[in-house]
């Protein structure tokens, strides 16, 4: 029997609000700090492993961290969201983002189908034409093959796809699966689907307009914006554009697009990076093939997330502790910091994934909480951020918690030793320096140069970036979220807060304001 209560009703909370607190500093110096490095540290899918040594942590804490995930009931919470119970109470959706990589539970019947049986008919669609195009056999009204994909979404039907995209585009160039180019537009800002156009072959390009609801006012502008190009161009539009969104959305039975996949309500768009959203674009790009690996990483690490023992659930326990650092240690923010240039836009899908599933003041009952929920979120890849935002990080006032990533190997088997070393040994050097130099801290006479320390981290390695470890990248982050949010008591799966705006927007485009809104609209010169 689930029950759902706020956090600061639970008696495991109380307890840990009481624990003593950790000096990192202490606990990472000398041969304990060695002895954490080795054994704060568990396994992931794919060869990757979550490296908690340099976090507030000790061995009685994490007990308290154990008793707060079974008395918050986090396993059983997750097993009735993949068994396809309405998770989503604000929209009474269930949550079935799982069901697109692989069946944890039961079988999921809803829209009279089996829902992981929908899925997988949506990516062999998928894989079919993709395949199709790669072979020359859907080509443009020339007969010449397509080159160029173009996605056109924004929110979760650009974030994920892209950031995924970016991830393996090198990875896929060295490994001989590289077949289309990908372009993204999602701004409603024209210099964005003008400067797309601008730089590729719009008669050798084929788009996809990605919108689950379908009636985003943004990618239906973008749409009519890249439809006026290619008809300028001469071109059929139709011809050109393929369409991903619901079976409900008004974009489903459309005659303008040359073929449709589909995914449903039961996935939110931060949540679909593994449907037919991110799968038309992955699969176009690398091949259908590359996009199955990455479900099989993904579906891998989802696995461990159903491990009632945190130790060996590291989307749990990287959960726990993000709710420990912010409820009772309270740090208000965190920096996601990939040492890896693939990783670009990942810190940029996670901040969505992230503050739009978890940043609510309500709990699922709609009550206002009396605690905390979710953490900022922000990041830029490493070493780059090093130059520019560490100096608050290590000497700021507040204390961030830091999320690393880091690889040991490269992606494209390219380097060059330079002063002993090669580039790859740098940015590994540099990610191990910066774990030790936050944890530890360093001394000095003159207060302008002395590092307190104290400032905790962890770090998820691999051996490489390539599809399988994005996967299980992928869903750490989405099951650490879901966690969180069980843990806060609120619905993680909605998104009222971005509505307000939207209506107001339009108010403006109709003329139809008075106060500061006018004056406002005014001087932008609506
Ligand atoms: O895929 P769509 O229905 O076009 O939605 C695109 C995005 O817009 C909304 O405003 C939400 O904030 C996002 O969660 C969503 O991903």
């Amino acid at each position: 029997m689930i029950t759902w209560n706020n956090l600061d009703t639970l008696e495991a909370f109380k307890n840990l609000s009481k624990a003593e607190r950790v000096n990192i500093a202490e606990a990472m110096s000398g041969e304990n700090g060695a002895e954490r490095v080795k054994t704060y540290s568990t396994p992931m899918a794919e060869g990757l492993a979550y490296n908690y040594a340099a976090k507030q942590v000790d061995d009685k804490l994490l007990e308290d961290l154990q008793k707060l995930a079974d008395e918050a009931q986090l396993t059983e919470k997750f097993e009735a969201l993949y068994n396809g119970e309405v998770i989503n109470t604000g929209e009474k959706r269930m949550v079935l983002h799982h069901l697109t990589r692989g069946q944890l539970g039961e079988a999921v019947n809803a829209d009279g189908t089996d829902k992981r049986a929908f899925y997988k008919e949506q990516q062999q669609k998928i894989a079919d034409f993709a395949n199709k195009v790669h072979a020359g056999e859907i080509t443009n009204a020339a007969g010449e093959k397509f080159t160029t994909v173009v996605q056109i979404g924004i929110g979760g039907s650009d974030l994920g796809p892209r950031a995924m995209y970016l991830a393996l585009e090198n990875w896929a160039k060295k490994n001989d699966t590289f077949k289309m180019e990908a372009k993204f537009i999602s701004n409603v800002d024209p210099d964005d689907a003008a400067a797309v156009l601008y730089g590729i072959d719009v008669a050798h390009s084929i788009f996809i307009l990605v919108s689950k609801s379908g009636t985003t006012l943004e990618t239906l502008t973008n749409e009519s914006f890249v439809k006026d190009a290619l008809k300028n161009a001469g071109l059929d539009a139709s011809k050109h554009m393929i369409a991903v969104t619901s079976e409900t959305s008004p974009l489903a039975k459309s005659d303008d697009y040359l073929a449709a996949f589909f995914m449903d309500d039961y996935i939110g768009g931060r949540y679909s990076s593994t449907s037919a959203v991110g799968g038309a674009v992955l699969s176009l790009a690398f091949g259908p093939e590359v996009f199955e690996r990455f479900l099989n990483g993904a579906a891998e690490e989802d696995r461990l997330g159903t491990e009632k023992d945190i130790r060996k659930n590291p989307a749990m326990l990287d959960a726990l502790i993000g709710v420990y650092e912010r409820n009772v240690l309270g740090y208000p923010s965190t920096a996601v910091l990939p040492y890896s240039q693939a990783l670009s836009r990942f810190p940029a899908h996670l901040q969505q994934l992230d503050m739009e599933s978890n940043g609510k003041c309500v709990n699922r009952f709609g009550e206002r909480l009396d605690y905390v929920t979710g953490p900022v979120i922000f990041g830029e890849p490493g070493t780059n951020g090093q130059h520019s935002f560490y100096q608050l990080l290590h000497q700021g006032t507040d204390i961030i918690p830091l999320q690393f990533v880091g690889f040991k190997n490269n992606q494209m088997n390219t380097d060059v030793v330079i002063q002993g070393s090669t580039s790859q040994q740098k940015l590994c050097a540099n990610v191990a320096a910066q774990i030790v130099a936050f944890a530890c801290g360093k001394k000095d006479e003159n207060r302008n140069k002395n590092f307190e320390g104290g400032r905790p981290s962890s770090i998820i390695i691999g051996e490489q970036l390539n599809p399988e470890t994005l996967g299980a990248l992928l869903s750490h982050f989405e099951n650490k979220v879901m966690f969180q949010g069980f843990v806060w008591n609120v619905n993680s799966f909605d998104q009222e807060g971005v509505q307000l705006g939207k209506v107001l927007a339009k108010r403006v485009l109709a003329h139809e304001t008075d106060g500061a809104l006018k004056v406002l609209s005014d001087l932008m010169n609506i």
